[in-house]
């Protein structure tokens, strides 16, 4: 995945790298020429001897200043480009993820994986890799020869520090491992957490949970907050002990250095320039064994966000043969389902006419929704086959079928933003046409009379929408998708009995030229549809007419003398 990000910005990333190279080269040529300075200062005659030395000192000095001024570009262009690129990474791979893994995380936790992964792959590549090729490693090896050439013995004593600093990190890393692991679990538990009591004010609130969720939030937040100063301590703990090491060499230097100064094997511009490269050597090795340490750290919280990434794709969303739907039959062949090995689905054979209307009926938990998101190609069966008009659903190209399929779920799938964009999304059609819409959906007096009318924002999950407002809306986009199969998932649960009859028996009445495929408890709903399929613990238990079924006496017989007996529906003969 960085290899992916770092080719995207592959000519910023190398300016990076090479303007590094170049200033610590100037920054490095500057120390080198102000020692050739003072050292010739003593037997200069003539001031014109040193103006060249002065000179060239100078353009060195502008040189590592201009190109500071210049880095800010690419600084700021790869570290937020490379935050931001991963993130829309994370959001391509969900619109392709595999419907059964993407069920298995929770958006809590996915929100936290990916701002915390893309910070840490905006890290690792940026923070450290960048920095290691355009700073670390140049500075310490231009520093190293530089010192080299003025004394062997100076560069013995700073390569066995650069040992010591090795043994220490690698003692210390291992303790920061334990704690970053914990910390990014509770992290990620904190945002599911925040995210629930964030979202579910009603429920929290009425079930008096608020109290016992802050509490339980409080006391994880307190031990991420103690884990994480913990880790911040012992990184101090890293700068200071490069401090006293860097201290303890530069003494060892000037007791060598002076000894020879005196002996006049050494200059005093030498002396002043190797005191100057300690630090040049030193600060880019005590930086390294930090950001070391924050790219182990990164590497565990990335590695979470590389396992979302990893998770299987839906092949049928990237590839299957192209198809269109002119029919609109469906088949299901034998076909079970299981979910982590539990058969939701046994064996389950039907077909579906183009053209026709279709309810599935059955007892909560029976499988009708199951049957639905495979239909919808969501959920692939574990045995058994699925056909759509001629093609074998497993080889179709979904993007292609899904321009064919309408699909209204339980729970309305309003999202934030406008009404317009909730029917229409961004598609360039007139307002004129989407009123028209909405008339049939009994929604146009109720948008009129908004302020912003087509233009009012509905909010997140349409929270300021009623429900029942929430799934006409729902029902007016597929009035605009003409989509060859609608498919209902107790789309009317939310509206009174005379708005849902209004709208099923229009849905019907307008898409006789389509399939249609309708879930509903209530069952007075579904008198008009052509065939009903009783569902029963995953299996077809009878169909039929709603007529037929009535007579029959069976499972569906029961369900509507249950529903007539609790008054949810009036008697059919009524
Ligand atoms: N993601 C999942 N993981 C495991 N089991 C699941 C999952 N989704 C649904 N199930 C189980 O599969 C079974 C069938 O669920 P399904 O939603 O198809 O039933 P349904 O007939 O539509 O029910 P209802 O009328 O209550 O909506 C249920 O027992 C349910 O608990």
């Amino acid at each position: 995945m960085l290899k992916y990000v770092l080719k995207k910005f592959k000519a910023m990333s190398l300016f990076y790298v090479l303007n590094g190279i170049v200033q610590i080269l100037a920054a490095s040529l500057s120390v080198v020429y102000l020692q050739k300075l003072i050292d010739k200062l003593p037997q200069a005659n003539r001031y014109n001897e040193l103006i060249t030395i002065i000179i060239v000192y100078g353009v060195l000095l502008l040189v590592d200043c201009l190109l500071s001024y210049l880095d800010e570009y690419p600084t700021r262009m790869l570290s937020n480009g490379i935050y931001h690129e991963l993130k829309i990474l994370a959001l391509k791979k969900i619109s392709k993820i595999d419907y059964v893994s993407y069920q298995g995380i929770g958006t809590g936790s996915l929100v936290q994986l990916i701002e915390a992964g893309s910070k840490a792959g905006k890290n690792i590549l940026f923070d450290f890799y960048m920095n290691l090729f355009r700073n670390i490693l140049p500075g310490i090896i231009i520093s190293l020869i530089l010192i080299g050439t003025y004394n062997l013995e100076i560069m013995a004593v700073i390569f066995i520090g650069y040992v010591v600093i090795f043994l220490i990190s690698n003692i210390l890393m291992k303790h920061l491992y334990k704690i970053k692991d914990k910390i990014l679990t509770s992290e990620e538990w904190l945002s599911r957490h925040f995210i629930r009591g964030f979202m579910e004010v009603v429920v929290f609130r009425l079930n008096k949970r608020f109290y016992k969720e802050i509490c339980k939030i409080e006391e994880t937040s307190n031990s991420v907050v103690k884990s994480k100063t913990k880790i911040r301590m012992i990184h101090e703990l890293f700068f200071t002990l490069f401090a006293l090491i860097i201290i303890v060499i530069k003494l060892i230097i000037l007791f060598i250095g002076v000894a020879q100064v005196i002996k006049g094997e050494t200059s005093v511009g030498t002396l002043i320039a190797l005191m100057a490269f300690v630090d040049r050597v030193y600060s880019p090795i005590a930086i390294l064994n930090v950001i070391f340490i924050d790219y182990k750290l990164d590497k565990i919280t990335f590695k979470r966000l590389e396992n979302f990434m990893n998770l299987p794709d839906d092949v049928n969303l990237i590839e299957g043969n192209p198809v269109h739907i002119e029919k609109g039959n469906i088949e299901f062949k034998n076909v079970s389902f299981e979910y982590d090995h539990a058969p939701i689905l046994k064996n389950l054979s039907f077909c579906i006419q183009g053209n026709s209307s279709t309810a599935f009926v059955g007892s909560s938990g029976a499988g009708k929704s199951t049957i639905i998101k495979i239909i919808l190609g969501l959920l692939k069966p574990t045995h058994g086959e699925i056909s759509v008009d001629d093609s074998n659903l497993s080889k179709v190209l979904l993007d292609d079928y899904y321009d064919d399929v309408a699909y209204v779920s339980q729970d309305a799938p309003i999202f934030d933003g406008t009404l317009r964009e909730n029917i229409v999304f961004d598609e360039d059609v007139s307002d004129d046409h989407i009123y028209d819409i909405l008339e049939q959906v009994q929604l146009k007096e109720f948008v009129m009379r908004l302020p912003d009318k087509l233009y009012t924002e509905v909010g997140e999950k349409g929270v300021k929408l009623s429900g029942g407002e929430k799934q006409r809306l729902a029902f007016a986009r597929v009035f605009f998708q003409k989509s060859k199969i609608v498919i209902l998932d107790e789309a009317t649960s939310a509206l009174d009995s005379i708005n849902e009859n209004l709208i099923t028996n229009n849905m019907l009445k307008n898409c006789k030229d389509k399939t249609i495929i309708v879930i509903a408890h209530r069952l007075h709903t579904i008198k008009n549809v052509d065939n009903i399929l009783v569902i029963d613990d995953g299996k077809l238990a009878e169909s039929g007419s709603f007529e037929t079924l009535l007579v029959k006496d069976g499972l569906f017989k029961k369900l509507w003398d249950f529903q007539v007996k609790n008054n949810e529906l009036e008697p059919v003969n009524k």
